[in-house]
Parts: structure tokens; sequence; C-alpha cells
């Protein structure tokens, strides 16, 4: 059978549970060949986040060049990006791969508030990269900062979800896990002709560090298969639930995800 690869530009997480590692895991768990190119180290943990380190622009080029000269991917998914001239460059090499799979995770604030991405940087993000996306992933507040409307609504979702596709991305999933007064979560996908919504029970714990990289990472691995968006979609968002849902307790903080708990609690 041909390999399936998946390709993770994102932030290295020391603590285990977002960015990278929580791709590389997901990538792992869904049975695609996973690989990475790290845009910044982060020294971080349960509690916070304690140092951002980020790579070189010559050491990102260099990083997705090795891949695609060689190895190739099936779908590519951005997370941390840290920067404008970071997120230029890696649209560039989007280009000159003609990567289609593209899956962008806008990733802009950690749980615990620090900055993972520089404000200047949502310009270039709107403007560059978003034209480039087969599906973005926001969170409520990602969701917000892309296009200036206040998100409070399923309907404010709709509008900004209708906003981004406008903007260039071919499908739009605006997450509800920011949505804490609710007693479900609700994920909301823009396809460009309807709406579709993915509804779960809210599971209440601390343990949501790395909840929106996995989603990100197993929606690429998903497209990478050739599924298609819809149900990449209810896949990713069934692989999320059952993973944080028994999530052991680690740190003690924001803990990290189980994402092999689908092994033993029903097939994906
Ligand atoms: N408490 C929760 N219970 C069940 N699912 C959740 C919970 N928190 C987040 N999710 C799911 O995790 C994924 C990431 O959502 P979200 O937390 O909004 O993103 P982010 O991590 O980017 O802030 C979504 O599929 C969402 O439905
Ligand atoms: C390096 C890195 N990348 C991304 C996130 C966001 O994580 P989440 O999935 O919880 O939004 C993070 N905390 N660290």
């Amino acid at each position: 059978m041909k390999p399936i690869k998946v390709l993770t530009i994102a932030g290295s997480d020391s603590g285990g549970g977002a960015g990278i590692q929580a791709d590389l895991k997901t990538f792992q768990e869904l049975e695609v060949f996973g690989m990475s190119a790290i845009t910044a180290i982060t020294a971080q943990n349960t509690l916070g986040l304690q140092g951002v380190y980020p790579s070189s622009l010559e050491a990102v080029a260099n990083q997705i060049d090795s891949i695609g000269t060689d190895i190739g991917a099936d779908a590519i998914k951005t997370g941390m990006l840290f920067n404008s001239e970071m997120i230029g460059l890696v649209c560039e090499k989007i280009k000159q791969y003609q990567w289609d799979n593209v899956v962008v995770d806008p990733v802009m604030i950690a749980k615990g508030g620090a900055s993972l991405l520089q404000e200047e940087a949502v310009k270039t993000m709107r403007e560059q990269l978003i034209p480039l996306s087969k599906v973005i992933t926001p969170n409520m507040p990602e969701a917000a900062a892309l296009t200036g409307i206040t998100i409070q609504s399923l309907e404010d979702r709709k509008e900004a979800a209708k906003m981004l596709h406008d903007l260039g991305a071919r499908n739009v999933v605006i997450k509800g896990g920011h949505e804490i007064n609710s007693d479900e979560v609700i994920d909301l996908l823009y396809d460009g002709t309807e709406f579709t919504m993915y509804q779960s029970r809210r599971i209440h714990t601390n343990n949501t560090h790395g909840t929106g990289c996995t989603f990100a990472a197993a929606v690429a691995s998903e497209l990478a298969k050739g599924v298609e968006i819809k149900v990449a979609v209810r896949n990713a968002k069934k692989f999320v639930h059952i993973s944080i849902e028994h999530a052991m307790q680690i740190g003690s903080g924001h803990g990290p995800l189980n994402h092999a708990a689908h092994r033993t609690v029903g097939e994906q």
C-alpha cells in the first residue's frame, strides 16, 4: 500500500501536549506518516509558556525543502508560525511545491494566554495564507481576530465563516471549545455552500491543552487519505473528543490529551 504522508509546520511544545508533538502523535494514531518543520521551540508545560525561541527563516525553509525535494506530502498542516516573515516564507513554499491539501490552524494564543503569533502577522495570515488553504480551523477568538467580528452567537460564527471563505479559504471550521457557558461543543463547517454543525457533549475538564492542534492534524490526516471534508471534520471531532475524555492526569495545570485512547475506546 502506498504510504500516506503529512507534514506539520508548527512550533515544538516541550510539555508534549500541543504543537509538533500533538501533531505527530495524531498522525501516528491515524496511520499516516508524520513529518515536521519546526518554526519555534517553546518551553512550555501544563502551567503555561516559559519561553519562545523562534527558528531562523533559513532553518524553516531548509526543513521544508528537505521534504519537498525528496519525500513529498499528501497534506500540510500549519500551526504556530510566529511572525509575518515566517508566514510569507511558508506561503512561498506551499506555492513552490504546489501543495493543495493545506490545513491552516491560525494559532495565536496559548490556553494560558501567552501570545504565539505577533500581532502584525494577523494581516499577513489573512492576505497570504488563508487564500492558499483548503481548510482553516480557527477557534472563536482567532476567528474574531481574523475578521473583526465580535463572536458570541452561532449566527456571528456563520458571518465570520462566510467572511473567511470570501478571503479565499475553501472550507472554514470555527470550533466551539471556547463557548464555555454551554453544555455542548459545536464545531461549525462552512464549505462555501452550506453550513454543517458537529455537536458533542462538553467534557468538563482542565485537560484541553493541544485540542486545536490535534483537531487540525486529524483533519489533515483524513484529507491526505482522500476523505472528503465533511467526513474528515466528523472523524477529527470524534478523535479529539475521545482523546479529551480519556486524558491522563499529567502536570498540575491544563493537561494534554490521550491520543491513544481511541485504540481501546472503539474504532476511529
Ligand atoms: N471541553 C470540551 N469537550 C469536548 N470537546 C471539546 C472541548 N474543548 C474543545 N473541544 C473540541 O476540541 C477541538 C478544539 O476546539 P477549541 O478548544 O475551540 O480549539 P483551540 O484548542 O484552538 O482553542 C474542537 O473539535 C472542539 O469541539
Ligand atoms: C507550540 C504550540 N503550538 C500551538 C499551541 C496551541 O495549542 P492548542 O491546541 O491548545 O490551542 C501551543 N500551546 N503551543
